[in-house]
């Protein structure tokens, strides 16, 4: 388990994460998301030990993290950082190898991982002859390469294709299922949902909610469905009840508790028929988009 505890990191006067502590557990995918500026990068590059920190700490299974511990560590940074002018495959067993792992070791794996982003046979072309989106996919494999501890990627989506996006997705599932803790973060707030089981969320270097979905779902406000005959436009007129969208006989309202929500069924089924009266589930980027306004 990965921890971030009161992390700051100030830019002259712009303080660009401000006091940030949040989890990363073993074996879970956690999705890290805020606008454009919003801290992420410079989250990851304090917990990669690229950039200082002002304050706060980083802790492994709950002491602070060495340097060994980073060595571990498999970062994609957001400046990528591969050569373009050398060859992929001989690159990628200079990296292995920086990371201990023997030549022979480092070249079966690089070739295992090229293969698996259907790259097998361009391990002797020159990065840069690479389309970009095939450019990012040796970038993952470099950081997934040495059998990572623990996995930070900054934006490791950005750029694939729908079939290298699902062959990430794999390769990050089958180190999840052996335990990594995973944090990545992303603006594809649809990957967020499908992948992540923890989200972070910053605003304007703030962390504004954290924790697995079903937390945050549980904080989230308890939103329902209802869809009468006749009209729903009677809703508005209800104690206890925040109307979120109503057109026709369909609604979407929140209540404020339990009660107000069976004083409005009782009332929609005096005044016709009900078709459906149902809580509806978030999603974890309607819960961002929540907590991100
Ligand atoms: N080296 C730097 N010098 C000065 N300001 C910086 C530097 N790096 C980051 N910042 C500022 O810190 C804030 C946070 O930036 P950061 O790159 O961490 O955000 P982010 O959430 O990763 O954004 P994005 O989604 O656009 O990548 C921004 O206001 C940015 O301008």
């Amino acid at each position: 388990m990965l921890q971030v505890q009161n992390l700051t990191r100030r830019f002259g006067e712009n303080t660009a994460v401000d006091n940030v502590s949040f989890a990363i557990p073993s074996g879970q995918m956690t999705g890290f998301v805020g606008a454009n500026g919003a801290g992420k990068t410079t989250t990851m590059r304090m917990i990669m030990g690229v950039l200082t920190s002002h304050g706060g700490e980083v802790l492994v299974d709950g002491r602070p993290i060495t340097a060994d511990d980073r060595s571990t560590f498999g970062y994609m940074p957001e400046e990528r950082g591969l050569y373009p002018k050398q060859p992929i495959l001989d690159q990628l067993v200079y990296l292995g190898q920086l990371h201990r792992m023997t030549a022979s070791d480092a070249r079966s794996q690089a070739q295992d991982l090229l293969d698996r982003f259907q790259l097998g046979g361009r391990g002797k072309d020159k990065l840069e002859s690479l389309s970009l989106g095939n450019q990012q996919r040796v970038q993952i494999a470099a950081s997934l390469l040495h059998r990572p501890t623990v996995l930070i990627l900054d934006e490791p989506f950005s750029g694939l294709d729908p079939v290298a996006v699902d062959s990430m997705v794999e390769l990050l599932r089958d180190r999840t299922a052996d335990g990594v803790p995973v944090l990545f973060s992303s603006h594809q707030l649809d990957l967020v949902d499908r992948l992540c089981d923890n989200l972070v969320v910053l605003r304007q270097g703030r962390l504004v909610a954290s924790g697995s979905g079903d937390d945050l779902r549980a904080k989230a406000p308890r939103r329902h469905r209802l869809s009468v005959d006749p009209d729903a436009g009677w809703v508005r007129e209800e104690a206890g009840v925040r109307v979120i969208d109503v057109a026709g006989q369909d609604a979407v309202v929140e209540f404020d508790d339990d009660d107000a929500a069976q004083r409005v069924l009782a009332s929609a089924l005096t005044r016709g028929s009900v078709h459906e009266f149902s809580r509806i589930r978030p999603s974890l980027s309607e819960i961002y988009r929540e907590v991100s306004q």
